[in-house]
């Protein structure tokens, strides 16, 4: 007769044991208390070389990725003129209030290059906002900073549609402003 001794693929449980002639000899396992379905992650494989590690030496070797050769960085950057560069040869965001090349970027991606070109010419603070609110943005572009754009929610009508309209912090263009 086959028997399954192993306790993780057994399907007997403490209630079997409870039940049977063996009830009180504690068999030291119970099932454990599952959510019914896990969410889907959108990672992706990268190729050999992208990790995020991989993405921490580039950025160590390369201090500036951004395209600005030795010009200084940008106060005033339209988004008319973010919203040419959306090939991932040549893609520039606007996040949390600064503008970005994320061309440089775009391979080590942990969620594939697509997802990331959804952001490309555009303010893509949202969208990031929904997948990754966490991830800190500022740290890993900021060697692809161009400067801040010329839209501002508060103080300015803007001349581009926006994928939805949300607040931004002042505070997060006024730092880097402050810098430039
Ligand atoms: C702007 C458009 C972007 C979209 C639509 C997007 C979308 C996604 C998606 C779908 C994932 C997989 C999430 C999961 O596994 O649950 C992901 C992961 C990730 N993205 Fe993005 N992303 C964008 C921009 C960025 C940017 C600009 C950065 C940073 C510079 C970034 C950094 C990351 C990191 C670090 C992860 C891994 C998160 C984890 O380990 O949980 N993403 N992204």
């Amino acid at each position: 007769m086959e028997t399954n001794s192993n306790p993780l693929t057994s399907k007997s449980t403490v209630r079997d044991a409870a039940d049977s002639k063996d009830a009180g000899t504690f068999t030291g396992f119970s099932k454990p208390a599952m959510p019914k379905s896990i969410p889907k992650r959108g990672k992706v494989p990268l190729e050999k070389g992208y990790s995020q590690v991989d993405w921490m030496r580039t950025k160590k070797e390369h201090r500036k990725m951004a395209g600005l050769d030795s010009q200084p960085l940008r106060k005033e950057i339209p988004l008319s003129e973010v919203a040419q560069h959306k090939t991932a040869e040549d893609a520039w965001t606007v996040l949390n209030g600064k503008v970005y090349n994320m061309t440089p970027y775009l391979p080590f991606h942990p969620g594939g290059k697509a997802q990331m070109m959804r952001g490309a010419g555009i303010d893509s603070s949202e969208l990031f906002r929904k997948y990754h609110a966490w991830v800190n943005a500022d740290m890993l572009l900021e060697n692809c900073l161009l400067g801040t754009p010329s839209c501002n929610f508060h103080t300015a009508p803007c001349e581009m549609q926006h994928e939805n309209d949300f607040f931004r912090p002042q505070a997060a263009q006024t730092s880097v402003r402050s810098q430039l």
